[in-house]
């Protein structure tokens, strides 16, 4: 796997890496911290700490549905006990009557004095209803000691991780109904282009539905954020102006799609010089080559963040994902997860990106003893339905063509909706 470290980028493009890096450095946690519901929280981003409020399990309790015994009861009844107890999950905890054994469930409290529980099926029952045991027990076989996962105190969730199911899960398992999380922050959402028409309107040559648009809400939703929608702005100076101005006082980031690369009708870059500046534009990756990101206002440390996607839709979503998503993260209170990336054997040859690094839109093929990458369709950034297929992305350092067979970094795309 080339690591590309030494390959040459395009004049003036900068790393992607590098970019990722300098997004992250500008996603500091919004402010605001507040208290909700567990049946309010998942997705959400922890604001505490959050200690072991009780041992777990809170008892020393089955974990098969079987007979409960005394090792030397069971020496001293012959391999057979008779049925003294029955309990059942929800029990409270009781101690062994001598020279018997417990019939028990899964989940209910081990007797004091019980040694091992026994599942059913390794059981006999004779004719008077006493249990024949099988010959080797293990002392402490099938019970789940009180404490054994976590002690009260002990580290249970940190702060700055995302609410997942199996975290909300945890929480209440410690009997924690409400928890403190951070406040969402606000995301202004802004398409540019004259040639852009709503989905649901009616079709003439040359205009072009909004798709970048419809994906970017759904890709906000799926971060939990609040989401300001400006909906599209004309290719106009003057309008995009006002747009980012109230972006800039309503929102923590404003992303913008379009109009953010070179042309006469691109005005994104001026237009964030004039109301803050530019910390990079330009990144040696393909797609999502003029990705930008700038601030509104004042300064970068008390400006409003801004990124620029660029139109081409791949682009826009791969920008998204490699770029804009790490510092929604930050502003989210998270520590952005640094990137999966493993080597996957290409199943194609392909000639080199020149000076850029490309990310292609592969499936993993699984017929053969190890995962095998095979493009998933076109890989023009206006293409989306290779995008929508695809389980990673391949990528190809600058100035190095794909040669079948040989492996290279693969990103799956399952890591961005987390
Ligand atoms: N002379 C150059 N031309 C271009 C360059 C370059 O370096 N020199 N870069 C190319 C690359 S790479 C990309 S990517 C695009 C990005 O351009 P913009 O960000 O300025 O985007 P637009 O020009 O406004 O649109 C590009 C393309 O995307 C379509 N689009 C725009 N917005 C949406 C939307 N919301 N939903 C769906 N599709 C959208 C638009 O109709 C265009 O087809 O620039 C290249 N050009
Ligand atoms: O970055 Mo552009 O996405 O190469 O088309």
């Amino acid at each position: 796997m080339n690591c590309g470290c030494d390959a040459p980028l395009k004049a003036g493009l900068l790393d992607l890496f590098d970019a990722r890096a300098r997004m992250i450095a500008t996603g500091a946690a919004v402010a605001g911290v507040e208290r909700v519901a567990l049946a309010a929280a998942a997705g959400r981003v922890l604001a505490e700490d959050v200690p072991a409020a009780r041992d777990l399990p809170g008892v020393d309790n089955s974990a098969m549905d079987g007979y409960a015994l005394c090792l030397a009861d069971l020496e001293a009844g012959d391999g057979v006990l008779p049925v003294r107890q029955r309990i059942p999950a929800g029990a409270g905890v009781q101690r062994l009557v001598e020279g018997g054994c417990a019939r028990i469930f899964t989940g209910a409290p081990v007797p004091a004095g019980a040694e091992a529980v026994i599942p059913q099926e390794r059981v006999t029952l004779d004719a008077a209803g006493r249990v024949r045991f099988p010959e080797a027990i293990v002392p402490g076989a099938n019970i789940r000691r009180r404490g054994e996962e976590l002690r009260e105190g002990d580290a249970l969730l940190a702060a700055g991780i995302r609410l997942t199911p199996a975290a909300i899960a945890q929480l209440a398992s410690q009997g924690l109904a409400e928890v403190s999380v951070r406040r969402r922050p606000r995301v202004a959402l802004i398409g540019t282009g004259d040639e852009l028409i709503a989905p649901g309107e009616p079709w003439t040559p040359g205009a072009v539905y909004d798709s970048n648009g419809a994906m970017l809400k759904t890709l906000l939703d799926q971060q939990g954020v609040e989401r300001l929608d400006l909906g599209v702005v004309a290719d106009d100076p003057e309008a995009l102006a006002a747009a980012f101005a109230r972006a800039r006082d309503e929102a923590d980031l404003v992303l913008c799609t379009g109009g953010v690369s070179v042309g006469e009708e691109d005005h994104v870059r001026p237009v964030l010089e004039r109301l803050g500046g530019l910390v990079f534009h330009g990144v040696a990756m393909k797609p999502g080559k003029p990705v930008a990101l700038g601030y509104l206002g004042a300064s970068p440390a008390t400006g409003t963040p801004l990124v620029g996607l660029p139109g081409n839709p791949v682009a826009s979503l791969v920008g998204w994902q490699f770029l804009a998503l790490p510092l929604l993260q930050g502003l989210q209170g998270r520590t952005p997860p640094p990137l999966q990336r493993f080597p996957i054997v290409a199943g194609f040859s392909r000639p080199a990106p020149r000076g850029r690094r490309e990310l292609l839109r592969v499936t993993l093929d699984w017929q053969g003893a190890t995962p095998v990458a095979r493009l998933a369709g076109g890989q023009g950034s206006h293409m989306l339905s290779a995008a929508r297929q695809a389980h990673g992305y391949l990528i190809v350092d600058p100035d190095t063509p794909v040669e079948e067979g040989h492996a290279y970094g693969y990103c799956p795309v399952a890591q961005f909706l987390d």
